[in-house]
C-alpha cells in the first residue's frame, strides 16, 4: 500500500485535512505515517479507524520522510523551506503536496486546483512532476466560482475586492477575534440591558475600548478588527500591493496555465485584499471585464456548470441575504456565487460576489484531491 507521509495533520488546516480525508475513505488506500516537530517518540493518531504501525516520527528526519511514496505537509512554509531541499537532495523521488506557499511560484510546482486545471495537473504528471502545491485560498475559492468564465477564455480582466477571515491569519487570530468581540460586548452589556440607554453612549463606549491599551490585539498586530476592518494582508511587495494581493495575479495566472502575471498572454488581475471579522469564510467582491457582452442568462449558465460545487444564487435579495454570506457557506464545500448583474460601465462588465470556506476549498481539500489523483494515477 503506498506510504504517505503525514506531516502538519494537528493544526488548523491539518486537521480539517484529516477530517476530509476521514469523510471520503482516504485512509481505506493508504498506510499512514504521522510525523510531529514537537513530539517524536509520542502516540501517532488513528484516523480513518486506522492505526499506524509507527509512533509519531521526527518530521526533520529525512530518513524518516524517504521512506514515504507521498508526503503531505500541512506545517508551514518555514518547515517546507527548511525540510523539502534536504530530503531531494538526499535523492528522494516521491511526491510532495504542500499547503504552503513557499513553493507555488517554482517552475517544477503545480499549484493543484483540480476542477480548474487538471490539464495542467496531468500534463505534469506525464512529464514526471512531484511537487504539488494548494494555492492561496482566496485565489483558489475565486477560480472555482469563476472557473467556467476562464475556461470559455471570457475573461479580459479581474478586480477582486476581498473581505477575508480570521481563520487566514491563523487559530489565534481567531479566538483574538473572539476576545475582541466579547470585551466589546461587556463593555456595554449594562446598556444593552437597558431599552433605554442612548445609542450613541454605547457607541462612545464601544470605540473607547477598541481603542484602550488592554484591547486583544497582539495577533492582528495592535488593530481591532472586531467593530473593524483592516485593509492590508501580508507583507509589502512592488507596485503598492500587499504580497496577497500579488498573489492574486501570479498564482490565478499560473493555475490556469497561462503566461506569468503581468506579461504578455497573461490576465490581469488585482484588487485589495481586506480582513474582515468573519470566522473561516473568505468573501469577494468582483468586477470582471468580459472580452464580448455575454447574456447574463448564458454568463449564468458557463459558472453554474464548471463543477460540482458551484452553485449561481440569483440576483434577488431575499436569497442572497440567506445564501450568499459566510455564516451559511462555513463548513461546506459549496461555491456560492451571486450578485451577478452587468455594470453600469458597460455590457462587457460584469459584477458578482462569492463565499467561500478558506479551510476546505481554500486549503485542504485540493491536497486531498491531489492524494487521490496521485493514488489513482
Ligand atoms: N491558515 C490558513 O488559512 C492557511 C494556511 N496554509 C498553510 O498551512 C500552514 C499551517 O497553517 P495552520 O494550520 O493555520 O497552522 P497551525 O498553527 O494551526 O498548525 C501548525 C503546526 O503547529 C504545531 N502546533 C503547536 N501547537 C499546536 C496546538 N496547540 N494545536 C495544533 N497544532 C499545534 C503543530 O505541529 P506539530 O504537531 O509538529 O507540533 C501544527 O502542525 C500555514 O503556515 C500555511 O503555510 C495554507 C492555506 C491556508
Ligand atoms: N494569507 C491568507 C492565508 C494563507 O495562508 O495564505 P497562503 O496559503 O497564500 O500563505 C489569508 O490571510 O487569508
Amino acid at each position: 500500500m503506498t506510504k504517505v507521509g503525514l506531516v502538519g495533520w494537528r493544526g488548523m488546516v491539518g486537521s480539517v485535512l484529516m477530517q476530509r480525508m476521514v469523510e471520503e475513505g482516504d485512509f481505506d488506500h493508504i498506510e499512514p505515517i504521522y510525523f510531529s516537530t514537537s513530539n517524536a517518540g509520542g502516540e501517532a493518531p488513528s484516523f480513518g479507524g486506522k492505526q499506524a504501525a509507527a509512533p509519531l516520527q521526527d518530521a526533520s528526519n529525512v530518513e524518516a520522510l524517504k521512506a514515504c511514496d507521498i508526503v503531505i505537509t500541512c506545517q508551514g512554509g518555514d518547515y517546507t523551506k527548511a525540510v523539502y531541499p534536504q530530503l531531494r537532495a538526499a535523492g528522494w523521488n516521491g511526491h510532495w503536496i504542500d499547503a504552503a506557499s513557499a513553493l507555488r511560484m517554482a517552475d517544477e510546482s503545480v499549484i493543484v486546483l483540480d476542477p480548474v486545471n487538471m490539464d495542467v495537473i496531468k500534463k505534469a504528471l506525464a512529464n514526471g512532476g512531484r511537487d504539488w502545491i494548494g494555492g492561496n485560498c482566496t485565489v483558489s475559492l475565486m477560480l472555482m466560482g469563476l472557473g467556467g468564465l476562464f475556461r470559455h477564455d471570457l475573461v479580459e480582466w479581474v478586480s477582486a475586492m476581498t473581505y477575508q477571515a480570521a481563520s487566514g491569519a491563523g487559530a489565534q487570530n481567531m479566538r483574538e477575534l473572539l476576545s475582541q468581540m466579547g470585551a466589546l460586548h461587556d463593555a456595554v452589556k449594562a446598556e444593552l440591558a437597558d431599552p433605554a440607554s442612548a445609542i450613541l453612549d454605547i457607541d462612545r463606549k464601544v470605540s473607547e475600548t477598541m481603542r484602550s491599551a488592554d484591547f486583544p490585539v497582539k495577533n492582528f498586530r495592535g488593530t481591532a478588527l472586531a467593530g473593524s476592518l483592516i485593509p492590508w494582508i501580508d507583507v509589502p511587495v512592488e507596485h503598492g500591493q500587499s504580497k496577497e494581493e500579488w498573489k492574486g495575479g501570479s498564482e490565478c495566472n499560473k493555475i490556469l496555465g497561462r503566461a506569468a502575471f503581468r506579461s504578455e498572454g497573461s490576465i490581469p488581475i488585482d484588487g485589495l485584499c481586506v480582513r474582515i471579522g468573519a470566522m473561516r469564510c473568505h468573501s469577494q467582491g468582483l468586477t470582471i471585464k468580459l472580452r464580448k457582452d455575454v447574456p447574463l442568462d448564458e454568463v449564468s449558465d458557463i459558472i453554474a456548470s464548471a463543477n460540482e460545487w458551484v452553485r449561481v444564487v440569483p440576483n434577488e435579495r431575499e436569497v442572497t441575504e440567506r445564501e450568499l454570506t459566510p455564516a451559511a457557506v462555513t463548513g461546506k464545500l459549496t461555491i456560492p456565487v451571486g450578485r451577478l448583474h452587468k455594470l453600469a460601465m458597460g455590457p462587457e462588465y460584469l459584477g458578482a460576489f462569492t463565499v467561500g470556506d478558506q479551510l476546505l476549498w481554500g486549503a485542504a481539500e485540493p491536497l486531498r484531491r491531489m492524494l487521490r489523483i496521485l493514488l489513482d494515477a
